[in-house]
């Protein structure tokens, strides 16, 4: 008798309309309580149960909401939030979990955030400063980081989630609870004020009793299975954390309740053996990405421990090939014993969630994807197939997938000759400027005239309701295209005339007709389909909507270049030309299964290459390709950082050489931490650099000086994330800072980031105050181009 069972890791929270954002974001302007808040939480985890139980899973999964971030959730599960907020005992009742004011605190700051309307807060340094943001391992999701000292204790305020366990009870959904597990969490937080010698792993014995009475405490509440997730098993672990696993499961097998380990994102490798071992009642392990282990994890995991397998891909849009599926899973179901769990690789936080919405998606495309409702579907139908249940619903569901996974690989819009036969001739050449930097920087000074300390921003000027809202009408029908393009391009010549007024060196158009500036892009390319309602939250209340990489990448047309010229047309100053780089463009989009990513990514690489073309022809003479993604696309074990490295630095590469040499290709890339890749930073060649560093107080800088990086350099000198203002002497002391490790000649001055969640009050105050602190640094450094002899 075949026992299969099917669940999920984790679903969307934001809601199918994106209610929980609308709801995040009123509250947060004050037009509506907590407890009106608290209501669409609730309305919406319903809904996603009553869609569980409607695939047929066997349980629903609890724990996976927040209203904000599920590591936050975490941090007021176990009591342990920075002392800096004050949420001493005493001042709060922790039993209770914190109240949702006390988490947005930690999640957007304190102080001066109520006129911030928008969805994201403030991160303001010093006492109230939010907690810091951090990639999800290698997708495009933030986590808030918990911050651990020696002084960090853990107190269990389990509340919050006892009454959503009983919510889900009531509603008569037999329930599975969703936690990080206790070592991804620690590894998952940050050390701060420590003493010396003090490592996070050793708080693992204070804080394994709150996972303790937590687990006891669900068995209480009848709640059979618990999953912990640990996804840091996929990585190259320090042995300090690999030790740590055996004693730290060993202790939790002592509370009673079942666990499933929860492991995704990447193989286990050396720690196979050790994930097999550990004394819990069952194991998930990602079957997308760790397929070719699927086999020996079921050799090494005893019985009467459950494997589960996450055969649905939980990071990609595309349906699952289902007798591909079962020709893996039959064999493990014989191995088993008969009993299999079957989920989808991760948790469905990365898809939208139906492709219900889609409705202008081309059909054959649509008929290629699932999104979260579909992947349940398809749960739904190998669990029947593989329980032997070849009912006409599940024959017919199983038709329609080969019918469609066959389409698609015959399909001949995926396919494009003309770029393949482009991308096999890319020689040598083609990935290299003409001269190298320093006779590059001559030509550019020669051309550009700019002054010592030149000063710029990163692309983006507020987006504005009014800018959102001429788009909305536009794409509604409501407003033509004349109107709307008369609309952006007042937009463009307002940001231009601020940036006049406030004495900036280096302008830029302010970006205000993207959406976005990945969907931007892939509006416009061949090979790219855009949705209509594919919303992945990203952060807290905001949300992006990943294109579709479905065939080869073509650009029929330029894309940017009216723009960039009406632009330049206002002023005699140099505008940038502003483009978003292949490498960006790839990780931040869904990508084809059906190649290796390296291909895509040169694909796209020689779109926007023509881009740059188009533009320097037009005499744009500053273009700007944007790599915030590089980092963050490195795969999570470094051995195979060094092939990753390379193809992704080529197809930037490929990107800037149409560039000229008296062009000056500039590149933007934040949100990581770069100091494990400077060399190839370096081998970028970009003539200039902005890179986020105000948040690490130029700490990221060292790095580059120690390195020696060869080019211009603009480290941000202030945080776009918060509202606060930063003043003229601080930024004044960062540069000076900064012109310590690399000399002043190869200094630019610009913020961290783009500012488009700002408003425009705060954002004309704080570039004035940046100007004015450039004007200091001329004022007081002897003038660059006699030092240099040019
Ligand atoms: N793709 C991507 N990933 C990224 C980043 C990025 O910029 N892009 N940056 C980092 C994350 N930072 C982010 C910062 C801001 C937003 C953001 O502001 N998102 C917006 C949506 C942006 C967007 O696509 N806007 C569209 C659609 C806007 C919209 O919601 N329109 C309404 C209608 C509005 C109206 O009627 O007035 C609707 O469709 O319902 C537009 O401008 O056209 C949001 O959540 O609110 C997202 C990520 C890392 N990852
Ligand atoms: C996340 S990096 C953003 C770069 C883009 N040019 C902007 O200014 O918004
Ligand atoms: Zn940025």
């Amino acid at each position: 008798m075949n026992n299969v069972h099917t669940h999920l890791l984790g679903f969307p929270r934001i809601g199918a309309n994106r209610e929980l954002k609308h709801a995040l974001e009123a509250h947060w302007r004050g037009q509506s309580s907590a407890a009106e808040l608290e209501e669409t939480g609730r309305a919406l985890r319903a809904r996603h149960w009553a869609q569980q139980a409607a695939a047929g899973l066997d349980f629903v999964t609890v724990g996976d909401f927040a209203f904000y971030d599920q590591m936050l959730g975490q941090i007021g599960l176990f009591g342990c939030a920075p002392a800096r907020f004050g949420f001493a005992a005493g001042q709060t009742d922790l039993a209770q979990s914190f109240d949702l004011a006390q988490s947005f605190a930690m999640a957007r700051g304190t102080g001066g955030r109520g006129a911030d309307c928008c969805g994201d807060g403030g991160h303001a340094h010093g006492n109230g400063a939010a907690l810091e943001m951090r990639k999800w391992f290698d997708t495009n999701y933030h986590y808030l980081v918990p911050e651990f000292s020696e002084h960090t204790t853990f107190s269990l305020a389990a509340d919050r989630l006892l009454g959503e366990v009983a919510e889900a009870q009531a509603l008569g959904h037999p329930v599975k609870v969703a936690l990080v597990g206790p070592l991804s969490f620690l590894w998952l937080g940050k050390e701060r004020d420590n003493a010396p010698g003090f490592e996070r792993v050793g708080l693992l014995n204070r804080l394994l009793p709150a996972y303790g009475e937590l687990l006891a405490r669900l068995k209480g509440k009848g709640v059979e299975w618990v999953q912990l997730d640990e996804p840091i098993l996929g990585l190259d672990l320090p042995p300090a954390w690999r030790n740590a696993f055996e004693s730290c499961y060993w202790q939790l097998a002592q509370a009673g309740a079942r666990i499933m380990l929860a492991t995704y994102f990447s193989p286990l490798e050396e720690n196979l053996g050790l994930a097999c071992r550990l004394p819990v009642a069952g194991l998930h392990v990602d079957g997308v990405r760790a397929r070719h282990e699927l086999t020996s994890i079921s050799d090494w995991l005893a019985h009467p421990k459950v494997l589960s397998v996450g055969i649905v891909d939980g990071r990609n849009v595309w349906r699952t090939d289902l007798d591909a599926a079962i020709s893996v899973l039959a064999p493990l179901l014989e191995k088993r014993g008969g009993a299999l769990w079957l989920a989808p690789s991760c948790s469905l936080l990365h898809v939208p969630y139906s492709l219900e919405g889609e409705t202008a998606l081309d059909p054959e495309l649509r008929s290629w994807m699932a999104y979260a409702a579909e992947k349940l579907a398809e749960l739904a139908t190998l669990k029947a197939a593989l329980g032997g249940r070849l009912d006409a619903a599940t024959g017919a569901a199983l038709a329609q997938a080969r019918q469609a996974i066959g389409g698609r690989a015959r399909s001949t819009r995926v396919h494009n000759d003309g770029v393949a036969q482009r991308v096999r001739a890319l020689g040598p050449a083609d990935e290299r400027r003409n001269a190298p930097f320093a006779q590059r920087q001559r030509l550019q000074r020669a051309r550009l005239n700019l002054p010592d300390w030149p000063t710029t921003t990163i692309g983006s000027f507020p987006q504005t309701d009014t800018i959102r809202a001429a788009r909305a009408a536009h794409k509604r029908g409501q407003l033509a295209s004349d109107d709307y393009e008369t609309a952006m391009r007042a937009e463009i010549a307002h940001a231009v005339g601020r940036q006049l007024e406030i004495g900036l060196d280096v302008l830029v158009h302010g970006e205000a007709e993207r959406n976005d500036m990945v969907e931007y892009f892939g509006e416009q390319l061949d090979g790219f389909a855009f949705s209509a309602g594919g919303w992945v939250q990203s952060y807290g209340s905001r949300c992006v909507k990943p294109p579709v990489i479905y065939g080869d990448v073509a650009r029929p047309r330029a894309m940017t270049l009216k723009w960039a010229t009406h632009a330049q047309s206002l002023s005699e100053r140099p505008v940038k030309g502003m483009l978003t780089g292949p490498v960006t463009m790839l990780q931040w989009s869904f990508v084809r299964d059906d190649q290796p990513r390296a291909q895509t990514a040169l694909q796209i690489a020689l779109a926007i290459r023509d881009e740059v073309a188009d533009l320097q022809r037009a005499g744009i003479g500053i273009i700007q390709i944007d790599e915030p993604a590089i980092r963050e696309g490195l795969p999570l074990r470094r051995a195979r950082w060094d092939d990753y490295l390379a193809w992704a630095t080529r197809a930037f590469r490929v990107t800037a050489a149409a560039a000229r040499d008296d062009v000056q290709i500039h590149t933007h890339m934040c949100y990581s931490e770069f100091n494990d890749i400077l060399p190839q930073i370096a081998s970028m060649d970009a003539d200039v650099l902005t890179i986020e560093s105000s948040r690490s107080d130029m700490a990221t800088l060292d790095g580059f000086g120690r390195l020696g990086y060869p080019n211009a350099l603009g480290p941000g000198v202030y945080d776009i994330h918060s509202p606060s203002v930063p003043g003229t002497g601080a930024m004044v002391r960062l540069l000076r800072e900064a012109s310590r490790v690399i000399e002043p000649a190869r200094l630019w001055v610009n913020p961290d980031c783009g500012l488009k969640t700002r408003g425009w009050a705060e954002t004309e105050t704080a570039l004035a105050n940046m100007v004015a602190a450039a004007r200091q640094m001329r004022a007081a450094t002897p003038p660059v181009t006699h030092r240099d002899g040019q």
